[in-house]
């Protein structure tokens, strides 16, 4: 029989200490103390047994207090020298051995040697100790070898095989280490460290730890927690914090169980989880949250985690504390039921938010969509979510937030509302609206298909404003509208015309202003356009008559004058001369009289085509008004010299033009001007100065014979000023009291004064006594006739009336003279009855001149005021008479009462026989119409003599007396 012994001695000084031992006996019976019938020991390599579970001590016989340290020699443990032979060697050197019988002597011998198989392996993957360990299990097949079966406990004895603990324990070590667990057990004095424990406490950790050195790890604040755990030993998981060696924090999640031995000793084990990154990345996430609510809570914002699980149950796992603001729902409340929020949809969109859900899987997960909720107010509040969904299983989650976009939503109905206005407006009205981008290329037009501009918008869209181009507009023009662009300054009726599709031209107004954005970045430009063609056409027509001559087409006096001052101004930049002709149509008042006014109308347009066939593009034609027109030249020769002539050469061309035959309403006719020329350069006159000019050489050439072309001539303008300025003079002359009447005696045949002729003087203050021609001519003119011949009148009447008074002068007449415009009034009879009436004067006495070319034009007015004043007892006497048409056939029916023979006759009456003649006829005329007869200008007793002789009663000359104030 040989010792069950590996026979080498204990080596006490590397030997496993109690605390070695402690944990590995925690371990073993933590494993194998669970398996009934298994007997295992551990061994030392140094043959001292270190650990045996259960199994092995009931077995054996032994306690554990016997069998630790000591040897199975030492225990008096025999094993079977035949059987054993060479066992323990094999033990010893590999640490292996399979399923070897052998016969045992344990301690108590009394029993007989038991028959055991036995297993051996290394436990160096162990690590528990510093030494070689060998774990031996032995199954006690006494009583099967005794009997001859099997042993009952075979299959566990099997199960237990050295090998496969060793890889259960190895596999045990790598699992802790994977999964970052680990455990420790401890019988309340001492603590054993798994080797994940140990690798999770830091790698100088050790196996064993006195139960103070282990509870100084425990944070101090988290000892409470952990003391009460292990006290409780109620299975709690509880987590607590381990303060590292080098200063550090980890975390530990853990449970305590205690395992109480069959002895009455226990063994308390925790088994750890290493939770430091979970717990760290809670608190990360928590403190996150916290951020989170702290920056949501002004901003009506929510973010939330949405699930959807496969049985349709919807939750929400978190949710930002904004759905309070939004949804007026605590977020508890709606983790705890979603459908809170669910249903405060709006009905109407509802069906919508779920469908875009269900729909964000085809859009690679993103979920965004716009709705409305009817908030706990009963307002409805439009709201956007976003969210990334993700299928889990059959679980939908979804990530994502939801912010209140009811004012953008406000604000963008508002624009709508507004742009349906402005689009229903422009939709209205001929106007457009435009908008360019920041190249200024046309990007809207809104309202312009209902205008009539016949562009499709595909042609002007991309394209700038001078692209498109406008028909009035030059480079030069196009120039200034973009620099006014390029200075982002706003414009404003851009007049421009265009021309359509179909080639008809428009108009359009265009103003628009620069736009800008938030921050001030030019962004283009907007604005309107409106078609004005139809104001075009007005403002041309207004043009046409304000400028122009409705009856030629020539522009007008006004028009004329504003070109005329524009040509000064450019013969004074460029030096070069200008010419004015001044025309008139000699004999147009007779056609006008004889034909009509509409044939006259005719021949007036005709002038003015044949006028504008004579010119350049550069000059102009215009008409006055009646038969008067005026052509300016420009352009002509610096030459003062080469451009009158140049001048002349167009004047004689028109005058030959002007005299072709016209053709009127089917007659032909005959017409020529009289043309008044004057050249000019700058503006040394003015306008109406250079037109006086061309007028006044027009009267030089009517004055010439008509029908010809005349030069301004500057003496005869001094004449005018002279008439101008006589006649300003004259309009003082009545009320200064400067005029006064002449008398001339009219004398009968025996020398007797009969009467006397009013004559009128005008005592001008500078030039003294002025006689009527220098100035009745111009009276007549100007219409000054009218108040001095009253005066002339009320004078006569007066001095009649004095005269009445006198017995030598009681029998006077007064002789008159009346001008043409005066006694053309149509108030001239209740004009001279009401001096008649105011003087008081014998009517009889008084004597009316009037001469024949006054009567004739108008016969009948002429009889009927003469037949008025006669009736009143007025007389009249036909002046100047033989130096007119002398017609008997109105002489007959004028209520005349007397005729004087111009002085004309009489002056050559003795010399000249046709005028003896004359006044021979005259005479026996007015005898036969039992008219008197006085003769004017008898200077000589011959001339008075053959007047005399031939029956004239009356005489007047200076053979009787001049004209002078009376009493002289
Ligand atoms: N409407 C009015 N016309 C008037 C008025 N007063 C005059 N007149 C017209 O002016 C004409 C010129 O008048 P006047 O210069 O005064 O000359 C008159 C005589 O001075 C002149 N005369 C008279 N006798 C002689 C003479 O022997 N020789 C000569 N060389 N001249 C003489 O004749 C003029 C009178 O002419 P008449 O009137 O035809 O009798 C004058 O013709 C008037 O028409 C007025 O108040 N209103």
């Amino acid at each position: 029989m040989t010792a069950f012994n590996d026979g080498k001695a204990r080596d006490p000084g590397g030997g496993p200490s109690d605390e070695e031992r402690m944990a590995q006996h925690s371990l073993f019976q933590a494993v194998f103390d669970g398996s009934p019938g298994a007997a295992v020991l551990i061994r030392h390599k140094d043959g001292c047994l270190v650990r045996a579970n259960q199994g092995w001590l009931a077995l054996t016989g032994y306690s554990l207090e016997e069998v630790q340290g000591r040897t199975l020699v030492e225990l008096g443990c025999w094993v079977d020298p035949q059987e054993g032979q060479d066992c323990w060697a094999q033990i010893g050197v590999h640490g292996r051995l399979k399923a070897r019988e052998v016969r045992v002597w344990f301690k108590d011998h009394g029993r007989g040697p038991r028959r055991v198989r036995i297993n051996a392996s290394s436990l160096d993957g162990l690590r528990a100790s510093d030494g070689r360990h060998v774990l031996l299990s032995m199954e006690d097949i006494t009583a099967v070898r005794d009997t001859g079966g099997t042993s009952p406990s075979g299959v566990v004895a099997q199960n237990l095989a050295n090998d496969r603990l060793a890889a259960q324990l190895d596999l045990y070590a790598l699992t802790e280490e994977l999964a970052r667990v680990g455990h420790w057990s401890s019988d309340g004095k001492s603590v054993y460290f798994s080797p994940g424990l140990q690798k999770m406490s830091g790698a100088q950790t050790p196996a064993m730890l006195t139960v103070e050195e282990a509870r100084r790890r425990i944070h101090p604040e988290d000892l409470q927690i952990y003391l009460e755990a292990r006290e409780a030993m109620d299975g709690r998981v509880f987590e607590y914090r381990i303060m590292g060696p080098e200063g550090g924090v980890s975390w530990r999640r853990a449970r305590i169980h205690r395992h109480c031995n069959s002895d009455g000793s226990f063994l308390d084990f925790g088994v750890i989880l290493d939770v430091t990154a979970e717990t760290e990345a809670a608190l990360v996430l928590r403190e996150q949250l916290a951020f989170i609510e702290k920056i949501t809570s002004h901003v009506p914002l929510m973010l939330f985690l949405y699930e959807r699980r496969g049985d349709g149950t919807e939750v929400f796992p978190f949710l930002s504390p904004g759905v309070r603001k939004l949804f007026g729902v605590e977020a508890e409340e709606a983790r705890r039921d979603a459908s809170l929020l669910f249903n405060r949809l709006h009905p109407e969109d509802r069906d919508g938010v779920r469908h875009s859900m269900d729909a964000a899987h085809f859009d690679g997960g993103i979920w965004s969509h716009e709705f409305r909720i009817i908030g706990e107010d009963g307002w409805e509040r439009w709201l956007l979510g976003h969210a990334i969904n993700r299928l889990e299983g059959d679980h939908l989650v979804a990530y994502g937030s939801v912010s209140d976009i009811t004012d953008r939503k406000l604000a963008e109905q508002r624009l709508q509302d507004s742009e349906a206005r402005f689009r229903s407006l422009t939709d209205l009205s001929s106007d457009w609206y435009w908008e360019t981008d920041e190249q200024l290329r046309f990007i809207h037009f809104v309202g312009y298909q209902q205008n009539k501009i016949l562009r499709s918008e595909a042609e002007i869209l991309g394209k700038t404003r001078w692209e498109i181009g406008a028909l009035n507009m030059s480079e030069e023009d196009w120039a200034v509208h973009r620099q006014v662009l390029e200075s982002r300054q706003p414009f404003r009726d851009l007049e421009l015309l265009r021309m359509g599709a179909h080639r008809q031209q428009y108009w359009v107004s265009i103003s628009g202003a620069p736009i800008f954005d938030a921050r001030q970045r030019f962004r283009g430009y907007r604005g309107i356009g409106r078609d004005i063609s139809d104001r075009k056409r007005a403002e041309g027509e207004t043009q046409r008559l304000a400028f122009y001559d409705t009856l030629t087409g020539l522009p007008n006096r006004r028009l004329l004058l504003d070109r005329l001052a524009q040509a000064q101004a450019a013969c004074a930049r460029t030096k070069r001369h200008g010419a004015l002709f001044f025309l008139d149509l000699d004999n147009f008042k007779d056609l006008n009289d004889t034909l009509g006014h509409d044939v006259g109308d005719l021949l007036l347009k005709q002038v003015a085509q044949r006028l504008l066939s004579c010119l350049r593009e550069s000059d102009t034609a215009a008409r006055l008004g009646g038969d008067e027109f005026v052509v300016m030249l420009l352009e002509l020769d610096e030459d003062e010299n080469e451009a009158a002539a140049h001048a002349e050469r167009v004047g004689e061309k028109i005058l030959k033009r002007l005299n072709a035959p016209y053709e009127l309403a089917g007659r032909e006719h005959n017409s020529s001007p009289s043309i008044g020329l004057t050249v000019f350069s700058g503006g040394a006159q003015g306008v109406d100065e250079l037109l006086k000019r061309a007028d006044l050489a027009m009267y030089q050439a009517k004055a010439a014979g008509r029908n010809t072309l005349r030069f301004f001539d500057p003496q005869m303008q001094a004449a005018v000023l002279a008439r101008a300025a006589l006649d300003a003079d004259m309009r003082q002359a009545v009320q200064n009291q400067e005029l006064l009447l002449h008398y001339q005696p009219v004398v009968d045949a025996a020398g007797g004064v009969r009467g006397y002729e009013a004559l009128l003087r005008w005592n001008h203050p500078r030039r003294g006594v002025l006689a009527p021609g220098s100035f009745i001519g111009l009276a007549e003119q100007s219409g000054l006739i009218l108040p001095i011949g009253q005066w002339v009148l009320r004078a006569a009447c007066h001095q009649l009336v004095t005269w009445s008074r006198g017995l030598d002068t009681q029998g006077l007449s007064l002789a008159v003279n009346v001008s043409a415009r005066q006694f053309r009034q149509r108030d001239f009879v209740d004009q001279v009855l009401a001096v008649i009436d105011e003087t008081g004067v014998n009517p009889q006495r008084l004597r009316l001149e009037l001469t024949e070319s006054l009567l004739i034009s108008e016969v009948e007015d002429a009889i009927r005021k003469m037949a008025e004043l006669r009736a009143r007892g007025v007389r009249f006497s036909l002046d100047d008479f033989g130096t007119g048409y002398s017609s008997l056939n109105y002489l007959k029916r004028l209520p005349l009462d007397a005729l004087k023979i111009d002085r004309s006759f009489v002056s050559d009456v003795l010399t000249d026989p046709n005028d003896a003649v004359i006044v021979r006829t005259i005479l026996a005329l007015a005898q036969s119409m039992g008219l008197q007869t006085v003769a004017e200008g008898v200077e000589t007793e011959g001339q008075r003599d053959f007047l005399r002789d031939n029956g004239c009663t009356l005489f007047q000359g200076y053979l009787f007396g001049r004209p002078g104030l009376l009493g002289h």
